[in-house]
């Protein structure tokens, strides 16, 4: 069973078509990074998803549960918007209202245990209007979490979060992950989404623009593997050889006397590319190999 079907979701808003025919399946268990550009319709998307607005056409499903379904929704967690709290209720007002909402009635040891997690303990008893924009994210993912839900919607869970603070959600994410649940979760930090999820879909103009764990999406980008040497000098009778190979080998950024940059599209060529210093009669001090990152693959649309 999928934690997520959509089949040719869409949302138009009058003439506006927001999102296009959207085919996903997340499965049970996986971190999915949903990504895309400010308007590129990722919040539409999980609004509908979640019930918050209803769908233009197309069908999907939760859990195995067609949509919409306020039933599947008691095992589902939902990141509310940090402006929809209430800001004289305290962060464990919040907690304990929600899991009322969704049924399971948490008691107050449970709530605690869920604000220590995201390292709210000591702010239990603070009204949320007093407490820090990080801190409201904090309580997002508390109360999101807090019903013991099987799939997770976290809406850029980590923004605006100190380095230690992201660290923290990282470790709380993974542990969900170990627990079996699923989470799906937008980003804009595209090292967090490189780091912690397990499958990536970038959305844009309203579609699936591409889709797949880092190493299919960067199996497209197979062109930018930068390879780059530190070694010794090559002896003048060798060192046009050596140029005219390396050329017919990949894209020669930079050759100096000590340091050579080379693009490649077959990571099997980095070893000919040693071998090739060796026979010139150079020394190979250092290798260096860099993989096309996801903030490349993102822009390179
Ligand atoms: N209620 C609405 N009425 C009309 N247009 C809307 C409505 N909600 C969203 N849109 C439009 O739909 C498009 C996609 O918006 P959406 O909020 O889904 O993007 P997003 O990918 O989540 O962006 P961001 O990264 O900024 O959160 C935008 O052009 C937006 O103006």
């Amino acid at each position: 069973m999928n934690a997520i079907e959509a089949k040719q979701l869409s949302k138009a808003y009058g003439a506006h078509q927001v999102v296009m025919g959207m085919d996903l399946t997340v499965r049970k268990g996986e971190i999915f990074g949903f990504l895309g550009r400010n308007g590129a319709g990722k919040s539409t998307f999980i609004n509908m998803l979640t019930g918050i607005i209803s769908s233009s056409s197309g069908t999907y499903s939760l859990l195995g549960v067609e949509g919409p379904d306020s039933k599947v929704m008691k095992r589902v967690g939902v990141m509310p918007d940090y402006s929809s709290l209430y800001g004289s209720w305290t962060a464990l007002d919040h907690l304990r209202f929600f899991s009322e909402l969704s049924g399971a009635r948490a008691s107050k040891e449970k709530c605690l245990e869920v604000l220590r997690s995201v390292d709210l303990l000591l702010h239990a008893n603070k009204k949320a209007g007093k407490l820090s924009f990080g801190m409201k994210k904090k309580l997002g993912i508390a109360q999101a979490i807090i019903h013991d839900p099987e799939l997770i919607f976290l809406d850029e869970p980590t923004s605006g979060m100190d380095a230690e603070s992201v660290i923290l959600i990282h470790r709380l994410i993974k542990e969900l992950q170990k627990q079996g649940k699923t989470v799906f979760m937008t980003s804009h930090n595209l090292d967090e989404v490189e780091k912690i999820c397990s499958r990536i879909a970038i959305m844009r103009d309203g579609v699936i623009d591409k889709i797949g764990t880092m190493e299919e999406l960067r199996a497209f980008y197979r062109s930018t593997i930068t390879v780059k040497i530190k070694h010794s000098t090559v002896p003048k009778q060798e060192q046009a050889k050596l140029k005219q190979w390396l050329e017919s080998a990949g894209s020669l950024l930079e050759h100096g006397d000590a340091y050579t940059v080379i693009t490649i599209s077959d990571e099997n060529k980095i070893a000919e590319i040693i071998r090739a210093f060796t026979q010139c009669k150079a020394d190979v001090l250092r290798v260096e190999v860099e993989e096309p990152s996801l903030e490349e693959i993102f822009l390179n649309e």
